[in-house]
């Protein structure tokens, strides 16, 4: 019998969780660190509690939006009638989360992985020693997992305290809803927070440091989101960055660069996050690192040191949970000898949780536009569909590229309430090379969004290189 290959994986978020659970199915002895609680920050802090807030506040833009519909509520705006009691949000956000933790560590343990509580660092790259409340743990290894993810980034003049200078961790510690809070940075987390506190009822202010916010997204659906903020009226302050932010009295001051104080209840710092790579002993172990302080990997999530390998947010590769999940996953059947398709960064979707969501998946309109690919594209705005018309909401598009010989289908966005649903049709034509043909051959429901994909792509079928925007 072959000797059994121990595993130890540091860190219980996605990249780590998913990985344990295929190195079990593998024949591994795996053995997972965690020093918080399992499903990681993607399940306790970042990922699950943001979509269970943004899910309360979509509720709130609805009703918001009823009178479009004919259906009048008494008092001018949708907090004169309904009462957000943000400690009872907060606390279902936390319930929630803290129960779908418990539901990986019981799946964990039903496919036999040792769960250890502790904080882990590598002793050489075939031994991991864990604090632990028990004291020192020490792990043999014949392969590691380094996927411990990453922590908020602090401006060093703005520090956060947890009650009116917060973090993304810290707003579910919010008992009322701040009457005006700033938010710092229109990345991803940035706008999504923006959003949601604005979908709740919130005066947000949100200080862009570049022209138009989700500055890494597709800058047409950029675009639409911005102006949909602007409209629900939100200020925007772009091309701006803050510097400092302190308390004053009850409420905060934010510092601009530019010399400029601007005052709010609160402040939410959406500035990006460092990796948790420090203090691993990660390079005595041979593991190389960017100059960012990532864990440097490959397509199998191979580090520079052959027994350990390393999935998530921590090797800086996408800071998504399903990218995290799958470099775990690879690392796996890398290590134990399954058959493995390499990361392939072409095929990934994701989504903004904004009010509308933005999806995109595959090739991006920038890789487009820097000449990587010869694509054929069509934007098709979603305001003379029927369906979204019905439903009121008139602002977003569909976009499809595909290759202008084959007509297959290499990348799309979706900008529409439930984009994140949307998308799947356009990431399947993606992965299974779908030409766009083929792709509008299928039926759609009448009326629906997807009516307009098939119509993006029915519109692709005599394609030149120029694009087609209608
Ligand atoms: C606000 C926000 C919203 C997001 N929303 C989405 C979304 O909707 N969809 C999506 O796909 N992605 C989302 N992301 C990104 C997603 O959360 C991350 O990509 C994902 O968490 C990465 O998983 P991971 O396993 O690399 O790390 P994490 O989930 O961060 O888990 C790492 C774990 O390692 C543990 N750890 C660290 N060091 C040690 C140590 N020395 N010993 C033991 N344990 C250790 C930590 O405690 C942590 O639990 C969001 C991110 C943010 C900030
Ligand atoms: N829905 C999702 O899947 C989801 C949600 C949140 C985050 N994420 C992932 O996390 C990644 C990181 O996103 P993020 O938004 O946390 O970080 P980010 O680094 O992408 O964005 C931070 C933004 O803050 C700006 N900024 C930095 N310093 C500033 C200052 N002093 N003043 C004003 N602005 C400043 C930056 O220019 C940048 O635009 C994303 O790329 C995404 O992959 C995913």
């Amino acid at each position: 019998m072959a000797p059994v290959t121990k595993v130890v994986i540091i860190g219980g978020g996605p990249g780590g969780y998913e990985a344990a659970l295929v190195a079990t199915q593998l024949g591994g002895d795996v053995t997972l660190i965690e020093r918080d609680g399992l499903g990681g920050a993607a399940v306790l802090t970042d990922c699950v509690p943001s979509k269970t807030l943004i899910a309360t506040a979509e509720v709130m833009v609805r009703i918001e939006n009823a009178r479009q519909l004919g259906l009048h509520l008494p008092g001018d705006a949708v907090t004169d009638v309904v009462r957000v009691d943000l400690a009872e949000v907060n606390q279902r956000v936390l319930d929630l989360a803290l129960a779908q933790s418990s539901d990986i560590r019981q799946r964990l343990l039903q496919e036999g992985v040792a769960i250890v509580i502790g904080q882990a660092r590598l002793d050489g790259a075939n031994v991991v020693i864990a604090d632990t409340e028990h004291g020192q743990e020490r792990f043999d290894a014949d392969i590691v997992l380094v996927a411990t993810g990453t922590t908020p980034r602090e401006l060093p003049d703005a520090p956060c305290d947890g009650e009116r200078i917060l973090n993304w961790k810290q707003v579910y510690n919010l008992t009322d809803l701040p009457e005006r809070l700033i938010v710092v940075g229109s990345g991803v987390t940035g706008a999504e927070f923006a959003s949601a506190f604005d979908g709740l009822g919130c005066d947000v202010v949100l200080v862009s440091s570049r022209k138009q916010v989700l500055p890494g997204e597709d800058q047409d659906a950029a675009a639409v989101l911005q102006k949909a903020f602007e409209r629900r009226g939100m200020t925007i302050m772009s091309e701006r960055r803050a510097v400092a932010a302190r308390r004053e009295g009850d409420g905060v001051v934010v510092t601009l660069a530019d010399g400029e104080e601007i005052t709010g209840s609160h402040c939410l710092m959406a500035v990006g996050a460092i990796p948790n790579s420090a203090g691993l002993g990660l390079e005595e172990a041979g593991v190389e690192l960017t100059p960012s302080g990532h864990i440097k990997v490959d397509r199998v999530s191979r580090t520079s040191n052959r027994h350990v390998y390393a999935a998530g947010d921590v090797t800086g590769v996408f800071a998504l949970a399903s990218v995290a999940a799958m470099q775990g996953r690879v690392a796996m059947w890398h290590s134990l000898g399954d058959a493995v398709t390499p990361l392939d960064l072409r095929l990934v979707s994701s989504n903004v949780f904004t009010t509308p969501e933005v999806a995109t998946v595959g090739l991006s309109q920038k890789e487009v536009d820097a000449g990587l690919v010869r694509v054929s594209s069509v934007l098709l705005p979603l305001g003379p569909n029927a369906r979204s018309k019905m439903q009121g909401f008139t602002e977003g598009f569909v976009k499809l590229f595909c290759l202008p010989t084959t007509g297959i289908i290499v990348g799309g966005v979706v900008v529409a309430p439930r984009a994140s649903e949307l998308i799947h049709a356009v990431s399947i034509a993606v992965s299974q090379q779908v030409n766009v043909d083929d792709f509008s051959h299928a039926f759609t429901v009448y009326p629906s969004m997807s009516g307009s994909l098939a119509e993006a792509a029915r519109r692709l079928h005599k394609r030149d290189a120029a694009v087609l925007t209608n």
